[in-house]
């Protein structure tokens, strides 16, 4: 079986090699030709695989039959195309959401010190609650951080029962203008749906950016075509009297380089970028493609993980709450690294070099829980902020 798998899809040898003879190509060039032996295809999110792609290849006599992305985002995917040419097709859902818990985290403990606000005064709205904004709605709670939440889709689905069980509607949820109205920072967790009663293109509009309140603090880490950039471009130039925290954007990886200088922390998708996240999205299709082909998927998780190159803090008396959990998230990871590092390649090279560029020799970085943290005596109280942000504490 010949298997074409995107060539930063990590441990790919380890895990399709058992499978198959694997061919690495970089995601951006994969063609009909590259598809023309091709019996399996593994991407992440930078490939289109379209009805073109797809029927180009078939008619160049490719046996393809399976397709896998190492993802949790499938808008890249024509799934009716695929299901047409009886090609099977399987995602990673929530395989880097814990990393995308962990940007969110830093960014806004960054700019709480930067801006000089404590985090637990600031009341946060979540738009888009499924893995990433559900885990993140149970941390930040679980942090004491007043949360609301916004996903019509589920509160459809999910009211529907909630109703037949006599409740009005579903606890917690609101409409995204209530969430506009009434919260300081606004975190953007959905997917891309270009059709349909609940569309996410442009969910933020011209008019929704323009009733953002002075202060307000938004976070894309869903789509970038979520968000109009244009008017948040404008708004930021303009005005000025928002901040934004931008990892996804439109025509990525062409992005508007004048939003990007004009936004907080600016980095190139790489939200989900945690070493963990991506050998999470590899073995889940590499077990997927076993089960397809009937074979066994012998290699586990522990196999492919190794050791976090900082495993363990020790915490004593002195720290703020605030300075207590800053340090601990930068032990894992720092949002600025990604936001220079953007801006320094797109200078050297370019928007769009710059941008892949970046992603392709992205650093290692781990996961929180992948961190323990050791509470001496005059830090036990730090105990529920840290425990919540999802760090594992040592037992007293
Ligand atoms: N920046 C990154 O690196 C990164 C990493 C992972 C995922 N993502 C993006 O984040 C998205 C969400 O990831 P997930 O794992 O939580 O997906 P998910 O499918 O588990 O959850 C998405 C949620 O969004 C809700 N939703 C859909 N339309 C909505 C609307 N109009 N308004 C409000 N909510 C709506 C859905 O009902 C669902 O509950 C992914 O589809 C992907 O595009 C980005
Ligand atoms: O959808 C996802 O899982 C994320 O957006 C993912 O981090 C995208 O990474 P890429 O596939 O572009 O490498």
């Amino acid at each position: 079986m010949k298997i074409v798998v995107d060539a930063n899809v990590p441990a790919a040898e380890a895990c399709f090699g058992a499978l198959g003879e694997v061919v690495r190509v970089p995601g951006r060039e994969i063609a009909p030709a590259t598809l023309a032996s091709a019996d399996a295809l593994v991407v992440r999110s930078i490939t289109r695989v379209d009805a073109a792609l797809i029927a180009e290849a078939k008619s160049m006599g490719s046996p393809l039959r399976f397709v896998g992305t190492c993802t949790i985002g499938t808008d890249h995917v024509d799934q009716h195309a695929l299901a047409g040419h009886d090609i099977a097709f399987s995602s990673a859902p929530g395989c880097n959401a814990e990393a995308v818990l962990d940007y969110v985290l830093a960014s806004l403990s960054t700019l709480a010190e930067r801006h000089d606000f404590r985090l637990v005064e600031r009341r946060v709205g979540i738009v888009g609650v499924g893995n990433v904004g559900g885990r993140l709605l149970k941390r930040l709670t679980a942090m004491g951080i007043d949360c609301l939440a916004c996903d019509p889709p589920r509160v459809e689905a999910e009211g529907l029962e909630a109703e037949r069980q006599g409740a009005r509607s579903l606890a917690g949820f609101h409409d995204l203008d209530t969430l506009i109205d009434e919260c300081d920072v606004l975190c953007l967790h959905t997917p891309l749906v270009s059709e349909g009663p609940h569309a996410t293109h442009h969910l933020l509009d011209v008019q929704r950016i323009a009733a953002l309140a002075p202060g307000t603090l938004l976070l894309n880490a869903g789509r970038g075509d979520c968000v109009d950039g244009r008017a948040l471009r404008q708004r930021l130039a303009g005005q000025g009297d928002i901040t934004a925290v931008l990892d996804v954007w439109e025509h990525e990886p062409a992005i508007d380089a004048a939003l990007a200088d004009l936004a907080a922390i600016a980095t190139p998708h790489i939200a989900g970028y945690s070493l963990d996240g991506k050998l999470r999205g590899t073995h889940h299709i590499y077990r997927a493609l076993a089960h397809h082909v009937g074979l066994p998927a012998r290699l586990t998780m522990d196999d492919l993980a190794p050791a976090p190159p900082v495993a363990r803090l020790v915490l004593e008396a002195g720290l703020s709450p605030e300075e207590a959990l800053r340090l601990c998230l930068r032990a894992v990871y720092d949002p600025r690294r990604d936001h220079d590092s953007l801006h320094r390649e797109a200078r050297r090279q370019g928007m769009a070099k710059g941008f892949d560029g970046c992603r392709a020799r992205y650093p290692l970085r781990r996961e929180v829980a992948s961190l323990e943290i050791e509470l001496g005596e005059g830090a036990r109280e730090l105990r529920p902020l840290l425990a919540g942000a999802g760090f594992r504490i040592a037992a007293d």
